[in-house]
């Protein structure tokens, strides 16, 4: 039975890493499908794909993650080209307009927390978010509520009687609790919307296991490690990408010392990967499966506890089911609107 995959974010990074280590492991028996933003990186995307795997089965999906009407009308569409759908990668993701702590990046190198620093990014990072055109938080909406959307959309080819199927949700190291706060799930207010929405990502992965199991849904989340790719480039914006490929030989030295640093995408496709090959029953809903990298190079998943908890998950689930038909109402009446000029 051929297996139907869709990944979101696929035409780069970790998301296409992942797309090229699928076609590589399971020559046969894969539908693949790419849902991207941009349809012509999608394109390029898609032709590098078949250059290497002539014989793949892999499709295009135009699907804007932060955009409530894009999200809905792609879902209609999976719903039209397939009638199951095993893997959903949720992948797609930003961290807009990043500022780097130059002083507190050189105080934690002298300090007992440097190779936490390393591994999260903790006290480094902060972003300046915007809002959609849908009135939603960038980041909130293109991390998780479009993903979380996207997943209710899809419920009827997710929760088929007789069939498992798997959510992955590409999370994050950068993922705090202190970042997040059920008082402010969007985070208008603060100035780490990514770490929030990586966070939100891990709790709604919990509660989202809690209410499918029993339909044979089953979600978990991965941490890909620190990956050079277009969203970490734009941490340093004046770094040109070749300055970061100069500072490849000091990242394998500091990964001597962490194996987060898994640095290429494939690498930090591995739990992507491992999960594929899961059994989802045998998965710990509490845990985070972290690609690593050791020393010499190896590729391992390695599961971590994660900081989260069922009432907290719950509670923010709640929130998300409340303002999901916020914007199904809203969008019920511009199209009622819409209708009544034409
Ligand atoms: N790189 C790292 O060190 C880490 C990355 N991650 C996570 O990994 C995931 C993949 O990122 P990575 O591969 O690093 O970075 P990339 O920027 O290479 O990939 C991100 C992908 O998401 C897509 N995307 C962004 N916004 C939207 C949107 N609104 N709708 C649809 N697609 C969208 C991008 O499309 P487009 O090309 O059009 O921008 C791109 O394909 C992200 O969720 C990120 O948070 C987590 C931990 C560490
Ligand atoms: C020599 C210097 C130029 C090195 C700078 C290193 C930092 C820019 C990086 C060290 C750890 C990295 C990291 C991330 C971004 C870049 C670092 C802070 C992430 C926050 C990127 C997004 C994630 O989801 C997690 C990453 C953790 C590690």
């Amino acid at each position: 039975m051929s297996k139907v995959v869709l990944v979101t974010g696929a035409n780069s990074g970790i998301g296409l890493a992942l797309c090229e280590r699928l076609l590589s492991q399971i020559p046969e028996g894969l539908q693949l499908c790419l849902a991207c933003r941009n349809m012509q990186r999608a394109q390029a995307a898609h032709s590098a794909l078949l250059a290497s795997h002539p014989a793949a089965q892999v499709a295009l999906l135009h699907m804007d993650t932060s955009s409530i009407s894009s999200i809905i009308r792609a879902a209609q569409e999976v719903r039209l080209r397939y009638d199951r759908l095993d893997y959903l990668f949720l992948n797609a993701g930003i961290m807009p307009n990043p500022q780097f702590d130059v002083n507190a990046f050189f105080k934690g190198l002298f300090s007992s927390s440097v190779i936490t620093m390393f591994a999260t990014g903790e006290g480094i990072l902060t972003q300046k978010d915007g809002v959609t055109p849908d009135g939603l938080q960038e980041v909130f909406a293109t991390n998780l509520f479009g993903h979380f959307l996207l997943v209710r959309e899809l419920e009827p080819l997710l929760c088929q009687a007789g069939q498992t199927s798997q959510l992955v949700w590409t999370s994050s190291s950068n993922a705090h609790r202190s970042a997040f706060s059920l008082e402010d799930i969007q985070h208008q207010r603060g100035t780490q919307p990514y770490s929030s929405s990586k966070y939100a990502s891990d709790l709604l992965s919990l509660a989202l296991n809690t209410h499918y199991n029993k339909q044979g849904l089953y979600s978990s989340v991965i941490c890909p490690g620190f990956v050079m790719t277009n969203l970490t480039y734009s941490i340093l914006p004046s770094f040109p990408a070749f300055l970061w490929t100069l500072l490849m030989p000091i990242f394998w030295l500091i990964r001597m010392f962490t194996n987060t640093f898994t640095l290429t995408a494939y690498n930090g496709a591995e739990a992507l990967l491992w999960l594929f090959k899961q059994k989802p029953e045998s998965l710990d809903p509490y845990v985070k499966y972290h690609s690593l990298t050791s020393g010499l190079g190896t590729n391992y998943t390695q599961p971590h506890k994660m900081d989260i908890d069922l009432e907290t998950s719950e509670s923010l689930y709640e929130k998300l089911l409340q303002l999901e038909s916020e914007v199904r109402k809203k969008l019920m009446e511009e199209q009622e609107e819409a209708s009544c000029r034409i």
